[in-house]
């Protein structure tokens, strides 16, 4: 066996393996294809399907209790706990699953673009298409930081690997299990290639913080002049979307770190969705679907070859990886200065919420503590249509440590940097979500598009009756009707019941954050 690259521990428990380490993307799509996990596309990217696991699966990820980092998880239904024993006997089931394998595939590379602040860590894959993804989603190394190379972090995946619930102390046959003592995150039963990214974001969201780094659910790009705009939101929201625009460089789509030296990007890639795309819509993206990229549960054409965009049979959560440097425009390495501009996306399926409003820093903290939106068809198993649901600091599924811990951190550095905030509503206007209809994208890059540009600074605003959010009047290239909701719904009455029942739920949703100043809960939330 090939072990350069592969912790001792591990070394010694795969002893016997045919383990290829750091195969070259072309060397993975060869073997992927010729294993038959997916098929060439004809665009020249690779596509695989998961079968059941097209999403992630919420509840079914753990985090191991150990004595050292009990008292500091924010245990709950995001951070499950799991036992030591039940973790270890898992662990060597699924090791021992690995080495009746003909071959495995090993990434070495590192969370982190910035060099001062990156985990090096090592992926082991079942499959080589898990592996091209690991490649394209994580920061690769170049050769001299692959011969010195040590992981801190190693990420098991393992989905054809089933627990059994009965006896492996599972809710089911499928687990993302993080081991914080062991450096270890073990994955089985799920071919859902989402798990092995969010899951290294996980560690990180609780690693950074202790580095005194802010870890961010967001994008990021920068402008001309060196401007730098985040945009928070959950799953779904416009993350991936909206950073791609040709008139800023991409940072990254999806996880960031804020330093005292300013941002940077967790990852090496982007993993977008593809239900709908389109040349015309979202042009960068589009175009980076070629050779290396790998798409998941998209449907395509058997004999063309051709990438069906619309077919939602499979999921609605269709996806395409792809490094970052796919995208023309970028920043390299991923890294940038303070943020000027920081945007909140929430996709509010009560067609309540202005498509844009800009945030005192009162509600800046209020909204980033709620983090309302809702949650889209798809990318969490079980969620067929939009559900509303507040997901503190826009991506609790995420967080092991308490909210309050981030919300400090963010509300601390907008202070030093005097970022400003946005609320931009991506989801349904002219009517909740069944009546009314999904925010126009044009519409919706021409209002971030005057954020980031200046434009919202000094203009004349009107304030929102019931949440009481900043609204502009007019914002170039959109209807001025367009900008507040009460005006696109054809029933006001129907609209001023809808948007109150949904400050009702934030104001019931915050009685959680007692300890949060009584600014915020006075000055940042509904106004009724
Ligand atoms: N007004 C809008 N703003 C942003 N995205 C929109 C809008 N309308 C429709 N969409 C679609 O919604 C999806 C947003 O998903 P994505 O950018 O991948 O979200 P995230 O990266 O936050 O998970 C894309 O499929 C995009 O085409
Ligand atoms: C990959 C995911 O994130 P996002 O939809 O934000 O890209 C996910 O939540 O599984
Ligand atoms: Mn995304």
């Amino acid at each position: 066996m090939n072990t350069v690259g592969i912790s001792n521990e591990l070394h010694q428990l795969l002893a016997g393996s045919n383990v290829n380490v750091q195969l070259s993307v072309p060397q993975l799509v060869e073997t992927v294809l010729k294993r038959n996990e997916a098929i060439l596309t004809s665009t020249g990217a690779v596509s695989a399907e998961t079968g059941k696991y097209t999403g992630r699966s919420p509840k079914d990820k753990y985090i191991v209790e150990e004595l050292v980092f009990k008292d500091k998880i924010d245990w709950g239904p995001v951070n499950q706990p799991i036992s030591e024993d039940t973790f270890a006997n898992l662990y060597n089931k699924v090791i021992n699953y690995l080495k009746q394998k003909k071959e495995l595939f090993v990434f070495n590379g590192f969370a982190g673009a910035d060099a001062q602040h990156r985990l090096p860590i090592q992926v082991i894959n079942e499959y080589a298409w898990h592996n091209l993804f690991a490649h394209q989603l994580f920061v690769r190394p170049n050769d001299e930081e692959l011969l010195g190379h040590q992981a801190e972090f190693t990420v098991i995946s393992a989905p054809g690997f089933k627990a059994d619930p009965l006896v492996d102390g599972t809710k089911s046959e499928t687990f993302i299990i993080i081991s914080f003592e062991r450096r270890t995150v073990l994955i089985g039963g799920t071919e859902y290639a989402g798990e092995m990214k969010k899951s290294v974001f996980s560690i990180m969201n609780y690693l950074l913080p202790e580095a005194g780094i802010l870890p961010m659910h967001c994008s990021a790009n920068v402008g001309r002049e060196g401007d730098v705009a985040l945009f928070f939101g959950l799953s779904g929201t416009g993350k991936t979307t909206l950073s791609a625009d040709p008139s800023r460089k991409l940072i990254g789509d999806d996880e960031h770190g804020w330093s005292s030296n300013g941002v940077f990007n967790i990852e090496g890639g982007c993993y977008a969705k593809t239900i709908n795309l389109s040349r015309e819509k979202e042009p960068q993206i589009f175009d980076a679907i070629r050779f290396g990229a790998v798409l998941e549960n998209v449907v395509v054409n058997p004999d063309t070859r051709v990438a069906d965009y619309e077919d939602g049979t499979l999921t609605e959560n269709t996806r395409a990886a792809y490094q970052l440097q796919a995208i023309s425009n970028i920043i390299n390495p991923s890294v940038a200065g303070h943020p000027n501009a920081i945007i909140f996306l929430t996709a509010d399926a009560y067609g309540v919420l202005p498509p844009i409003s800009k945030l005192s820093k009162e509600q800046a903290m209020y909204h980033f503590l709620s983090g309302y939106t809702s949650k889209l068809a798809g990318t969490e198993r079980g969620v067929t249509t939009p559900e509303a649901t507040f997901s503190t600091c826009f991506g609790s599924p995420f967080l092991p440590l308490p909210a309050t811990r981030y919300a400090e951190m963010l509300g601390q550095k907008i202070d030093e940097n005097n970022s400003r905030v946005f609320l931009v509503n991506t989801g349904w206007t002219g009517g909740e979500y069944g009546t009314g209809s999904r925010m126009k994208l044009a519409y919706t890059r021409a209002m971030i598009q005057a954020a980031l540009e200046g434009e919202l600074n000094n203009i004349e605003t009107i304030q929102d009756g019931i949440f009481g959010l900043e609204i502009p009047l007019h914002v170039p290239g959109v209807p001025d009707e367009f900008l507040q909701p009460i005006k696109t719904w054809s029933n006001q009455a129907a609209y001023t019941e809808k948007a109150t029942e949904l400050a009702e739920k934030f104001k019931d949703n915050f009685k959680k954050f007692s300890n949060v100043s009584d600014d915020i809960k006075k000055l940042g939330g509904p106004t009724i």
